[in-house]
Formats: C-alpha cells, sequence, structure tokens
C-alpha cells in the first residue's frame, strides 16, 4: 500500500517514531534506517525531539509545524498575569529565628496577646501553624514554628513563604552559633531581618554589645549608619512590642506585598496532621485568591472538596483571602509542609494534575533528581543551569575557614559567581544540608566530618558533601569541576563507624580501644580516622583489629573490637573511628 504522502505535516513536540511516520506516509523501518544514518538509534514506540524530526521530515521534503503540549501542570501554572488594578495589598509573613532560649516562642506568644481587638472578638487561640494579628488595622501572619530550621525546611521543598525574618537576640546573651545561622538562612532565602533584641528587662541586658557583634555579621543596625532595623524588645513585659510590630509594617509597606484577590486560590501548606475525628487537616496560607468553603484542591499528592475552613480563633470561615491561615478539612489523605495547594476548577485537569503529581513522586522516588554536585557542575554551567555556585563552608577552625571561603570565592569568573552562603566552625550539621538543599548549594567540610544523621539526611537531599584535609584539594577541586576538568578516578567510600568504649595500654602495641561498630563495618586493611566532637583529629591506618584475642579480618555492625592505630595513641572514650577505602570511580559521560 502507498500511503499518501504529505507536503506539510503537524507535529507534537514530542513525538514518536510511529507517530511521525503515520503523519508522513513513510514505512516505520524506512524512518528508523534514515535515523540511523542520522546517528539516530531509536525504536518504533520511542519518542524523538522536534528539531530530529524536522530534519527527519526535510529528507522527504515534507515541512514540518511543531505544536507544544502542555503538561496538566503546566496548564494549572499557566494562568492570567493579574493587573495592577486587581492587586491588593496583603499581610506580610513573618519568621522568628534565633539561637536556643533567646525568646522566640514567648516573643511569639506575646505577640499573639497584644491583639487586645482579636481576644475580645472571642474565640479560642488555636495554634494551628501560624496566627495573624492585627495592628493599627493592618494585618501581620506570623509562622508558629519558629527558627530557622522550619523555615529552611519548607524552602527545601520549595516554598517561599515568608516575607520577612524576625531575628531575635538575647541583650544578656548577644549573638550566638544560631544566630548567626539564622542570619545566613535569611539572607540565603533573600529575606530582610528586623532584630528584635529581646530581655531588655533584665539588669545585665547590654544592648549595645549586641548590636557591635551584630555588625560584624553584617547587620549593621540603623542609628549606626546601616540599614538594619533593630527594637530593643521584652517578650517578658511586652515593653515596645508595639513598635516591633510597627517596623514590621513598615518593611512589608517597602516590600509591596500585594495579591489579588478576586481568582482562584493558590498557596502552601504550612502544617499538616492526621487528626482522630476529622481526618487529615492541613493549615494552609493562600498566597493568592481567595480559597472557599466547597473548592475543589489539590495539594502535592492529595486532593478533595474543601469541606470546613477554621481560622487561628478556632472559628469557622467561609473564605480565606491571600496571607491568611486557614485549616483546611477534607483532603484525601496529609499532604507535607512547603506543598503548594490550588485550587482547580476544571475536573478533568484535576483528575490529570494528581495523576500526573502521582507519576512524578514515583519517578523522583526512583531516579534522583539534578542538585548542583561537583561532578556535574561544569555541565550544569554550560546548560545554564548555574549562574551562582553556593557553598557552605565548615572546618574545624575558624581561620580555615576564613582561608578556604575567601580562596573559593574568589575562583567567580564572568559565568560563575562562586558565593558563600555560610560558614562556621564545628561539624556538619542537618541544617547545613537543609539549607544546602534549599539553595543549591555543595557542602565543603575541612577537617570535619558529618555524623550519621546528617550524612542520611545529605543522601536523602542529594546534597553534595566534600571533605577535605588540605586546603588546596578543596580549591584546586571547585576549580577543576568549574573548568570541567574534574576527573574524580578516586572517592572514598566510608566502610562503617565505630566507638571507643574504653581504652588500655598494651606494652609495645601502644593504646588500644576497645570498640562497638556502630553501623557498616571496620577492616583490617582500611584507612581510618580518629574523629572528636566532629573534628578530625587523626588519619592513618589500622596497626591491629582483634575479635577478643584473635585478629580479624573485618568486624561487623553490632560487634565488639580492638583497635589499634598505627603511630598514635590519643584515643579517648566517646571518639568515633571511621574506616574508610578509595574506590575507582569512572568519569560520568557528560
Ligand atoms: N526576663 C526575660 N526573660 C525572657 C524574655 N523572653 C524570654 N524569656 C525567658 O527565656 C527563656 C527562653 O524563652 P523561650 O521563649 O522558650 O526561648 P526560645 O528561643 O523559644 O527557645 P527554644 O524554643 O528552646 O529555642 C524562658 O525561660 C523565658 O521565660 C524576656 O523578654 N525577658
Amino acid at each position: 500500500m502507498i500511503a499518501e504522502r504529505p507536503k506539510h505535516i503537524v507535529i507534537d513536540e514530542n513525538v514518536t517514531v510511529a507517530e511521525l511516520s503515520q503523519a508522513m506516509g513513510i514505512p516505520v523501518n524506512e524512518l528508523i534506517k534514515k535515523l540511523m544514518h542520522l546517528g539516530v538509534m531509536a525504536t518504533i514506540n520511542q519518542e524523538i525531539d522536534a528539531d530530529t524530526a524536522m530534519v527527519l521530515a526535510a529528507e522527504w521534503d515534507i515541512s514540518v509545524d511543531v505544536t507544544k503540549s502542555f503538561t496538566a501542570e503546566e496548564l494549572l501554572a499557566e494562568d492570567a498575569e493579574d493587573i495592577e488594578e486587581d492587586m491588593i495589598i496583603r499581610p506580610p509573613v513573618v519568621t522568628v529565628m534565633g539561637h536556643v532560649d533567646h525568646g522566640k516562642t514567648s516573643l511569639l506568644d506575646s505577640i499573639r496577646h497584644t491583639d487586645v481587638i482579636a481576644s475580645e472578638a472571642g474565640g479560642i487561640t488555636q495554634h494551628i501553624g501560624a496566627y495573624q494579628v492585627e495592628v493599627q488595622g493592618k494585618k501581620i501572619t506570623f509562622l508558629d514554628t519558629p527558627g530557622h530550621e522550619a523555615f529552611t525546611a519548607m524552602r527545601a521543598r520549595g516554598a517561599k513563604v515568608t516575607d520577612i525574618a524576625i531575628l531575635v537576640v538575647a541583650a544578656d546573651d548577644g549573638v550566638m552559633p544560631q544566630t548567626i545561622e539564622a542570619i545566613n538562612h535569611a539572607k540565603a532565602a533573600e529575606v530582610p531581618i528586623i532584630v528584635a533584641i529581646n530581655k531588655i528587662d533584665k539588669p545585665d541586658a547590654t544592648p549595645d554589645r549586641v548590636k557591635q557583634e551584630l555588625t560584624e555579621h553584617g547587620l549593621v543596625v540603623e542609628e549606626w549608619g546601616g540599614e538594619t532595623i533593630a527594637v530593643p524588645v521584652s517578650a517578658k513585659t511586652g515593653q515596645n512590642l508595639d513598635q516591633l510590630l510597627e517596623m514590621v509594617l513598615l518593611v512589608a509597606e517597602v516590600q509591596d506585598l500585594k495579591a489579588n484577590p478576586n481568582r482562584t486560590a493558590h498557596g502552601t501548606v504550612i502544617e499538616a496532621k492526621l487528626d482522630k475525628g476529622r481526618g487529615p487537616v492541613a493549615t494552609v496560607l493562600v498566597a493568592r485568591g481567595t480559597l472557599n468553603v466547597g473548592d475543589a484542591i489539590t495539594a502535592g499528592t492529595s486532593s478533595g472538596k474543601v469541606r470546613a475552613m477554621i481560622d487561628d480563633r478556632g472559628r469557622r470561615v467561609k473564605k480565606a483571602g491571600p496571607s491568611m491561615p486557614v485549616e483546611v478539612l477534607g483532603l484525601s489523605d496529609v499532604p507535607h509542609a512547603g506543598d503548594t495547594f490550588a485550587v482547580v476548577d476544571d475536573e478533568k485537569l484535576f483528575k490529570q494534575v494528581i495523576a500526573e503529581r502521582m507519576a512524578k513522586r514515583r519517578e523522583e522516588d526512583h531516579r534522583r533528581t539534578s542538585k548542583v554536585s561537583l561532578d556535574d557542575l561544569f555541565k550544569q554551567i554550560q546548560e545554564g543551569q548555574v549562574k551562582d555556585l553556593n557553598l557552605i563552608v565548615k572546618a574545624d577552625v575558624q581561620g580555615s575557614v576564613e582561608a578556604i571561603r575567601g580562596a573559593l570565592e574568589k575562583l567567580s569568573t564572568d559565568e560563575v559567581r562562586v558565593k558563600c552562603v555560610h560558614d562556621g566552625v564545628g561539624a556538619i550539621k542537618e541544617t547545613d544540608v537543609m539549607l544546602a538543599a534549599a539553595s543549591n548549594a555543595i557542602i565543603i567540610g575541612f577537617n570535619v566530618r558529618p555524623d550519621t544523621n546528617t550524612r542520611k539526611a545529605a543522601e536523602a537531599q542529594q546534597v553534595d558533601i566534600r571533605l577535605y584535609r588540605v586546603i588546596y584539594d578543596a580549591i584546586e577541586d571547585v576549580k577543576a569541576a568549574m573548568s570541567g576538568l574534574l576527573e574524580p578516578e578516586q572517592r572514598e567510600v566510608v566502610l562503617g563507624r565505630a566507638e571507643v568504649r574504653a581504652t588500655f595500654k598494651v606494652p609495645k602495641a601502644g593504646t588500644i580501644a576497645g570498640c562497638y561498630v556502630l553501623e557498616g563495618k571496620i577492616a583490617r586493611n582500611a584507612e581510618v580516622r580518629l574523629i572528636r566532637d566532629g573534628i578530625v583529629i587523626h588519619e592513618g591506618k589500622l596497626d591491629s583489629l582483634k575479635r577478643f584475642k584473635d585478629d580479624a579480618k573485618e568486624v561487623n555492625e553490632g560487634y565488639e573490637c580492638g583497635v589499634g592505630i598505627e603511630k598514635f595513641n590519643d584515643l579517648r572514650e566517646n571518639d568515633i573511628i571511621e574506616a574508610f577505602i578509595f574506590e575507582e570511580v569512572k568519569r560520568k559521560i557528560q
């Protein structure tokens, strides 16, 4: 049968060989043959891209028009731009951050109670994950889970909820490690910071010292010529809280936060749980539009019709506008904090979106998503995916932190800016991994190690952690990766970790550590490193590995063993011995 051969065809963006054959009126095997000549190995049901299809069709003098097919998700996101006239001011969304015990929770509690009008209006305070207060007739939304960890965990899921960060610093304690972390987390998210210098009711409060310390971290307060707003407050007595809230409104005004309330709602899940009586309950924050009871919504892979909505005072409400937190009842299952939710009018689209998300989640479970890693940095630079190379630098001493950060940032080129989003002294922690995941950063560790939980988090979040003992190596690696030369011929593989439970001196053999293998295994021929409080104290070879009196080749998780390290005796209780080997790694094909 000779098919009619058209002069012009219209194809979908991704077309299979079979579909193309049908459209062109050319037998499939001829197309496959021609594709092979063009260097493309394709089977009958394989999709080929539009460019290849065009080249192929041109061989038979057929011209091609390509139509783009949208996924349901794209159709959902693809909605009309808002016009300025429809936009109204929306309340700012505020997160409270700061060091442990500096008063984050106390501040959130007192702010909640400053809202006299609302308290008088009745309703029992409900903890739904966020609440609103009214100041000078304007509303402010506070997220109820304080801390930069929660903030960055949401960001790592792609949710950008917070407009302003309040950094709480206790006036009697000053800037502490987590204060610095919070500053860096807020900066990485480009969220403006307002400092609340707390506990000024205390006799030993020294607010000026706090201001001085803040300048060391790039926050210079206004009265000293800088741009940082700092308000001395007391969460305990309520002093100056009104002033703090006024500042929040001021910063919000500068940000010009607006949203169109007259459209279908779209926003973020900030908390979700399974309630015994009520089923899945999600607290959502509307970003734009208005959510109504009866709306069909999707949130992550769950969906449903909004059966009821409850506000932060436990009152049932029928509508929720921009920045208004509400509990939503009626979802099919419990979404994740950080999932986006959207109202979908069109039932068919609604079903498609859910199906696509389920498929995507399954796929993601199987396949790793493309986070930046040194191994494929060059490829990502070329593809234009990476413009800033974000790094987190952790080292054993401040001097090294500064040396590495300085040297790495100097590697910036016209194409790629090397930017250190966070640095610090001490072990690599889970919060570092979260920040790396949220900011697409690589973690560079110098003489420090991640603990087990951190390594697991890094694996789950696909964060690349690079550990070095020589500064030069770190710089060379990043430099090589930026120019596409990185050839990891050998990659370190950790075999396992053991904890020192006791030590004893053995004549001639030196100090022997009685250990318990926490995970993996310790092998006689492996290299080992000794870690104390997350810091690498020593690296070397094993001198002996024994199970009871016998020499052992390897000792597995859950067993005890005696370990001696070559030319090293400073073993102490609670030290961690990490065994590792070097493995040949083939270079990834780009
Ligand atoms: N004197 C005084 N004490 C305060 C003030 N604010 C908080 N505190 C006290 O400081 C302690 C810690 O306050 P929290 O609000 O629990 O601090 P936090 O930052 O939320 O602490 P974590 O949740 O553990 O990180 C509590 O004993 C509070 O009573 C204040 O303004 N003045």
